[in-house]
């Protein structure tokens, strides 16, 4: 259960405590922030509201701590985090609670997030041991003028500290895909988790602190974003800042200092269907694209984009599916559960009436209990209604029927987002040549988007840089070069 046998020294009383310093502490602030569970609306747990003074504090330590791990062999990193990995996936149970409690995710999507968390950690371990094992060697010679005189010897070398912010969906995972890489790379690493997850966050920390990592190596700092948010992102200890997340990303990436970012931000993923397509592939890819964990994935299928010969058979099918779709509260491992808060809630009602005024058809009734909203397909959408350009994040999905392919992939371009899209049909020449014109940064091939497996590069436009285990690992890291400058060319003959 959560906060009780190897986690019980994570909670004072009532509240978590945060983490600094390999330590359990409560803020001398006195304030809590509230995680309020998604599917009761009454309070679940409570957090300390980290002060400025707290963070200052993880920052010298998380700098001193760095210089000591930058000097550990790289193996001995990769076997810290394999513990911290095995851990992690022994105390699968507590965590998923929590995540099931804080953010409403399915029972058994809340136990694969664990268990995929640790699969990443380990594939971090064992990747970075391969990457940042081998460097370069540069001869001069190949530069116009050059004699082969200076030998240049580079490799991948840490950045300092790295903030991690993830977002409320995935807490534990999408701290892991920052937390692993940055480690392996020798740097050190502040979390600061999003206040719906906090707790399962605080939980997984604590598998790191089981598995032996030196103090102050990790830290993980708590409070509502809006309060500590700018105080951590423009600390001059940071040396970079990985986060996941909505529009707030912007605003950082606009208050930072120079330190590289990585930032993964929404999407409004696009699912073109072509005339020939295997329609009961379609139909079963935008359920599971559209509506898993209520359609809270910066992957979901954010808009259907259907050619108007196949979309009456398509929509059908559709929602056949939709009404098999369970709907109820998370520990009963429905498929649709309550939302993550009442104002995202109220957000998707903005964009479902708005659809309403504009005459799109509902295929369902639109029904809401508190921060339950049953699933809706939304068909005849038009340009003119936001639920064509706007990410819900919620289980509505738009419909928009093309009369040509072009009109889809115009559409997916005049989006500011490019996360992921996809495409269904049995043509894979037109299959590729419309991958290469949607501007996304993946476009899958007759399967609705998703991020994973893990090691996959996650590249988009929704945000700065590349996600995926290897390009976090060389996000994490800079070049370091050593020049041996030889008193006379040397060329090697055999
Ligand atoms: N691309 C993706 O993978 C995802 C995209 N999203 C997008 O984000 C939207 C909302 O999701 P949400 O998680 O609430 O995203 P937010 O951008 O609101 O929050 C993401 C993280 O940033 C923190 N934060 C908030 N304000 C600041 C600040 N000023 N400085 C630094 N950090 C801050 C949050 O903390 P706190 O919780 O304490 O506010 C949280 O940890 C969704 O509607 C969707 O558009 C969401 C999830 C995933
Ligand atoms: O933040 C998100 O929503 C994820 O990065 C999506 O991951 P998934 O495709 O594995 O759900």
């Amino acid at each position: 259960m959560a906060g009780t046998g190897v986690f019980a020294d994570v909670l004072d009383g009532e509240v978590y405590k945060y983490y600094a310093d390999g330590e359990w502490r409560a803020s001398a602030s006195g304030k809590t922030v509230a995680i309020v569970n998604p599917t009761t609306r009454q309070t679940q747990y409570r957090v300390q509201a980290c002060t400025q003074e707290e963070v200052n504090k993880v920052m010298d330590a998380a700098k001193v701590a760095q210089k000591a791990w930058a000097r550990t062999p790289l193996w001995k990193r990769a076997e810290l985090l394999h513990k911290a990995a095995a851990i992690l996936k022994e105390h699968k149970a507590p965590i998923a609670e929590c995540l099931v409690k804080e953010i409403a995710k399915p029972a058994k999507d809340a136990v694969s997030e664990v268990v995929r968390s640790g699969d990443l950690v380990s594939y971090t371990a064992e990747e970075g041991v391969r990457i940042l094992g081998e460097g370069k060697l540069l001869v001069s010679d190949s530069f116009p003028g050059n004699e082969r005189n200076k030998y240049c010897l580079s490799s991948k070398v840490p950045l300092g500290v790295v903030l991690a912010i993830p977002p409320f969906n995935y807490p534990v995972n999408l701290a892991v895909s920052k937390i692993g890489p940055a480690l392996i790379a020798g740097n050190s690493l502040v979390l600061k988790p999003p206040t719906q997850g906090a707790v399962a966050a605080l939980h997984m920390v604590h598998c790191f602190h089981l598995a032996g990592f030196p103090k102050g190596l990790i830290s993980c700092v708590t409070g509502k974003g809006s309060e500590i948010g700018d105080f951590l992102t423009m600390h001059p200890g940071v040396n970079c800042i990985s986060f996941t997340g909505g529009d707030t990303g912007i605003a950082i990436s606009k208050k930072a200092g120079m330190v590289p970012l990585q930032m993964e931000l929404g999407g409004k993923d696009a699912c073109i269907v072509l005339d020939d397509a295997d329609l009961d592939l379609v139909a079963a890819n935008i359920v599971k694209g559209g509506f898993s964990y209520s359609g809270q994935r910066c992957t979901a299928v954010k808009v259907v984009l259907i050619m108007e010969a196949v979309a009456d058979t398509v929509v059908e099918k559709v929602n056949a599916k939709v009404a098999k779709l369970k709907v109820g509260p998370p520990e009963d491992d429905c498929d649709i559960t309550p939302v993550v808060t009442e104002s995202s809630a109220n957000f998707i009602e903005g964009l479902v009436m708005d659809a309403k005024e504009k005459g799109a058809t509902f295929c369902q009734e639109y029904r809401r209990e508190g921060n339950l909203i049953w699933p809706l397909l939304l068909d005849h959408v038009r340009p003119d209604m936001r639920i064509a350009w706007e990410e819900p994040f919620g289980p509505v999905l738009p419909v928009i029927r093309i009369n040509s392919v072009e009109e889809g992939i115009h559409h997916c371009n005049a989006s500011n987002f490019g996360l992921q899209g996809c495409v269904f049909t049995r043509d894979i020449n037109k299959a590729i040549m419309i991958s290469d014109a949607m501007e996304s940064g993946t476009v899958q091939i007759n399967s609705a988007p998703a991020r994973g497996p893990d090691h996959f590069p996650f590249l988009k436009d929704s945000g700065i840089g590349s996600q995926g285990i290897t390009n976090s690992i060389n996000m994490m890291t800079k070049v370091k070069s050593t020049v041996i400058n030889l008193p006379s060319p040397s060329y090697t003959m055999g």
